[in-house]
């Protein structure tokens, strides 16, 4: 931004509201100087920032190691380069001073003064105005209200992340250090457009809670807040991305852009088949587009949005009746008879891609199982598969580990299987496997089966943001993924750094060669550091396992809560109570992102919470999220990781007979924990690079498949003929 930009702000309409007399380069005027140093004791912590760049710092040794293990995703440059960073480094600097230089101006003005600026900060984006030149009023106004209705003045941290975002970064900001705050610093400043600002989170619950918590911020400044939620009809959904700025999740987003271009196709149909006349048939009552364009989009959680979620296409069906009994008792055959077949005798499976295959011994036996009409009448070929998926999803797939079976929120009378989010530990409303994966699961569940059905359209996570000509995202972790965010989405990653030092400690990790042995030595730690009065927080990966260590733990008389899917009523109660003298909570994923438990005031002096994490996650990500959950904010804190040779991970990343060698050879004991625990995250490595592969490979045929709708003169993101 040039000079010239701020001397014509301060001759504009709005001469009435003073604005700071030294203009671009004008001194902070309080708040001192932004952190030099931003190292601390936590190996999660960013790496030290050298003097002269301390606001954001650019490559991290964890990513020079990515890239000499091999990883994909870290084979180029991950970070912005120092030669790219620097530069940035200064115009933020310099406009982070004309942000505070506005601050004890605002700080002297009232209420319906802040609301008047801005309003007059709207009309003068809306008159053409570059929202670059705006912005250090606007954030500042921002802060001000942040500090007034909230209690939260944006840090000089928050504002340098915050001005990062506006240019289109993904901003990497420690668990606990206020993403949700900094997200309304460019969500404000882009609604001053009036197209729309939307914040894209990972689920309802975060949706719903980021927004509440920031509205009294954006009343302040005037500006109005909707919130999509799963269960919300066309007209809410309307009503929501009418306001100025949107919180929803990515899902819905992503539903809502297929929906409206089916009835923007209906719409079209309809006014060719009227030759033009009247205005295309719409009625009030709920069949008009809901979103008015997408302009930006702010996605939280970035590298879980736009990297994990992107392994799937969000799809939205359409119904095919005629096949529809056969294909329900084809799964209804398939199930019967699943469990009688034996691994190696009749089916093999791949270790690497984990493909289901029948051998020639099991295909002879699916010929010649008992058959009912239906079933005779769909394709040989067809019903190995049928089996295949079938002995795939008794094998893999387990109740209250993947899923919930709870009553139909449409039909009460009616039972169906809810996904549990494996990232989140939460169930995964409305969402469903693919490939007849949950169909499956219904018909050894015994309960209804929901048809798979054709499709009407369909888009890729990476598709649906790539259509806002605006895009940023903020993540607590983007080390592994920063390099195919910027290939993708062209969004460059910076690291924040903490406002305060971070103090969190890692204790060393513990190796057991069983379960049992792992599960008892986690109770023992719960009872030695319960006893101090600190709060322990021991996340799980599965419900299963949250309510086998709530047993032990209930043998051993140790008082605690359990925080899973299955009590999700009970969340805000639970953790509001977690960090208190004494307080031990079992939690599945669920206490990761968006939970911040508070400490009791004698807390800190203890030694802040204690977290013990019981199993490596496919993503390293997310063993980061619930470590985060304690040591925020500068706070002290400490964890462990357990591991045992049982682990899933180990199956997954060494494959089932590598991971069993390890285990006969009885490899676990104390001794050896630091090497064995280093197997464990190149086992979590190695999963993490196949879920990369996955990735690439359905954007590959993606490309295709849009390439040839194109050729033929379809919309690509409908899949039925126009
Ligand atoms: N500028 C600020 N002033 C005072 N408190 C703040 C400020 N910024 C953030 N906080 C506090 O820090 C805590 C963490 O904020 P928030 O939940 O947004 O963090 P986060 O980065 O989203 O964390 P996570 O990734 O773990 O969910 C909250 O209790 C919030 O009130």
């Amino acid at each position: 931004m040039s000079d010239s930009t701020v001397s014509r702000s301060e001759s504009s309409e709005d001469q009435d509201l003073p604005v700071p007399a030294g203009g671009a380069g004008a001194p902070p005027p309080e708040g001192g100087p932004i952190p030099a140093e931003d190292a601390g004791p936590d190996p999660l912590a960013p790496n030290p920032a050298s003097p002269e760049d301390a606001v954001l710092v650019s490559t991290a040794p964890d990513v020079a190691n990515e890239r000499r293990s091999g990883d994909p995703s870290a084979r180029s440059t991950s970070y912005l380069s120092a030669r790219n960073l620097r530069p940035r480094m200064v115009r933020w600097r310099r406009q982070l001073a004309r942000v505070n230089a506005f601050e004890p101006i605002l700080r002297a003005e009232s209420d319906a003064s802040i609301r008047k600026r801005s309003l007059a900060l709207r009309y003068r984006a809306m008159a053409g105005e570059k929202l670059s030149t705006l912005l250090p009023e606007g954030y500042a106004l921002c802060r001000e209200a942040g500090r007034r209705a909230l209690s939260m003045r944006h840090y000089d941290v928050q504002i340098v992340g915050g001005i990062g975002l506006f240019e289109g970064h993904i901003a990497e900001m420690q668990t606990g250090e206020g993403k949700t705050l900094t997200a309304t610093l460019p969500l404000y400043l882009h609604s001053l457009l009036g197209k729309g600002a939307h914040l894209a989170t990972v689920n309802d619950y975060l949706a719903k809670r980021d927004a509440e918590w920031m509205m009294p911020l954006f009343e302040m400044l005037g500006v109005s807040v909707g919130i999509i939620q799963t269960a919300d009809d066309q007209g809410d959904r309307r009503k929501s991305y009418g306001a100025a700025i949107t919180y929803g999740t990515a899902k819905e987003f992503g539903f809502d852009f297929l929906r409206d271009r089916l009835l923007l196709r209906a719409q079209n149909r309809i006014q060719t088949e009227m030759l033009g006349g009247g205005d295309g048939g719409f009625s009030d009552s709920g069949d008009q587009v809901v979103m008015r364009g997408m302009h930006f989009c702010l996605v939280d959680e970035a590298d879980s949005i736009l990297i994990d979620e992107a392994r799937t296409p969000l799809i939205i069906g359409s119904i095919e009746d005629n096949v529809r009994d056969q294909i329900v008792e084809t799964y209804r055959w398939a199930s019967e008879h699943a469990p009688s077949f034996e691994l190696d005798e009749h089916f093999e499976i791949d270790n690497d891609t984990k493909r289901y295959e029948l051998t020639a011994r099991g295909r002879s036996r699916v010929r010649a199982l008992p058959k009912s009409d239906l079933v005779r009448t769909m394709g040989l070929v067809d019903l190995y598969e049928y089996i295949e998926r079938s002995v795939k999803v008794h094998r893999e797939f387990l109740l209250n580990r993947q899923y919930v079976i709870r009553p139909s929120e449409k039909d009460p009378n009616v039972d169906e299987i809810v996904i549990v989010d494996e990232f989140t530990g939460r169930l995964a409303e409305g969402r469903k496997w693919r490939d007849g994966i949950h169909q499956a699961i219904e018909s050894k569940e015994g309960i209804d089966i929901s048809v798979p059905t054709g499709q009407a359209a369909r888009i890729t996570v990476q598709d649906l943001f790539l259509r806002y000509p605006h895009l940023a995202g903020m993540t607590g972790t983007a080390a592994t993924s920063a390099s195919e965010m910027r290939r993708i989405y062209r969004t460059p990653v910076v690291r924040v750094p903490t406002n305060r030092p971070p103090q969190r400690k890692q204790l060393p990790p513990r190796v057991f060669g069983t379960l049992e042995s792992k599960f008892d030595a986690i109770a023992k730690e719960v009872a030695e550091v319960h006893a101090t009065g600190r709060p322990v927080l021991i996340g799980t990966r599965s419900i299963d396992k949250s309510v086998l260590l709530s047993n032990l733990l209930t043998e051993m008389s140790i008082e605690h809560e359990v925080l899973n899917a299955n009590n999700v009523e009970r969340e805000a109660e639970i953790v509001a109570a977690a960090g208190g003298i004494g307080r031990v909570t079992v939690a599945t994923n669920m206490a990761g992102r968006g939970t911040d438990i508070k400490l009791a005031d004698e807390v800190e002096r203890l030694g802040g919470m204690h977290v013990i994490c019981t199993e490596l996650h496919d993503a390293a990500r997310i063993d980061r999220q619930l470590i985060g959950r304690c040591g925020r904010q500068g706070d002290r804190g400490s964890y462990r990781q357990y591991l045992s040779l049982d682990d899933d991970i180990l199956k997954g990343g060494l494959g089932v007979i590598k991971s069993n060698k390890l285990k006969s050879r009885g490899a676990a004991n104390t001794g050896s924990a630091d090497r064995m625990a280093t197997t464990f995250t190149r086992a979590q490595r190695k999963v993490e690079r196949q879920h990369f592969r996955d990735r690439m490979v359905m954007m590959h045929h993606e490309k295709e498949r849009k390439k040839m709708q194109r050729e033929i003169g379809q919309d690509p993101y409908l899949d039925t003929p126009d």
